[in-house]
């Protein structure tokens, strides 16, 4: 069973391919990190496979009507933007707007366990504009959580929390998969890539340069030809870790 399927998905802007043939399913069960440089097409991969954007190939999720879209990917885009000055409880709560029976919309749990989970119970009266950067980010998370979308697809959603937070996150979408659900997930922290995915997808200018489990994708190699990034990637018995060492011409 496959949550998400790409078949050659392309974006072309200008001349120039940004996300090039790219080919790849995701089933339940998967914690997949999407890696890759500044500009290597992350977050347009995400943006087109979820049909926002016009595209070249085919995303199983593209052709959806937007509601059922919703209820098959939640989607936690780069950018925070908290519109308006609505209680935490009531901006996670819209995560529940694509459900669209009364009762599915309404379903107070699904936002308790979302609250619960970010570990936001205590801000839930508090105005969502009034809250710092990471906290923000923490209730978008909780919102999309509150969507109980089999699919979760996030980008670059630890960028700006705090350490712990962000083990804490990605503990969370790891949880998510074990639970049967499926993540992909833009980050630039590849250790964290390294312990908390179960797969890897490696974009190089914009073509899918590898796909696996992650130590098989972070070899010194990739990290030398993708990264242009001397490092060590050594194992301890937290897990491993990645040391850079320096920066190759
Ligand atoms: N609106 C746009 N118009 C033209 N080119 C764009 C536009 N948005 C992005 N690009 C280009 O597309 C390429 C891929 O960008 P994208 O944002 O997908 O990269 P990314 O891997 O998510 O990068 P980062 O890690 O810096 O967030 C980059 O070369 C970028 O300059």
């Amino acid at each position: 069973m496959s949550l998400l399927t790409l078949d050659a998905l392309t974006v072309t802007r200008g001349q120039c391919p940004v996300v090039d043939g790219v080919t790849l399913s995701i089933g339940p069960g998967e914690c997949v990190g999407l890696i890759g440089p500044n500009g290597a097409g992350k977050t347009t991969l995400m943006r087109a496979a979820l049909g926002l954007m016009p595209h070249g190939g085919t995303s199983s999720l593209s052709s959806l009507p937007a509601r059922e879209r919703a209820r098959a990917a939640a989607w936690l885009p780069q950018a925070r933007e908290i519109a308006w000055p609505v209680s935490v409880e009531t901006l996670v709560a819209l995560g529940r707007l694509p459900h669209d029976s009364r009762a599915g919309a309404l379903r107070a749990d699904a936002v308790e366990a979302a609250l619960a989970r970010m570990g936001l119970e205590g801000f839930r009266k508090r105005k969502a504009t009034e809250l710092s950067g990471g906290e923000q980010a923490r209730v978008l998370i909780a919102r999309a959580l509150a969507q109980e979308a089999p699919l979760l697809l996030a980008d670059e959603p630890i960028a700006g929390l705090d350490p712990a937070a962000q083990i804490a996150t990605l503990r969370i979408f790891e949880g998510l998969a074990q639970e049967g659900h499926a993540v992909l997930t833009s980050l630039h922290d590849l250790t964290l890539a390294a312990r908390h995915c179960t797969r890897l997808l490696l974009l190089d200018r914009g073509r899918l340069a590898a796909d696996g489990p992650p130590l098989e994708v972070l070899t010194e190699d990739t990290l030398a030809e993708v990264f242009h990034l001397r490092a060590h990637m050594l194992q301890t018995e937290h897990g491993p870790l990645l040391q850079p060492l320096g920066v190759l011409p």
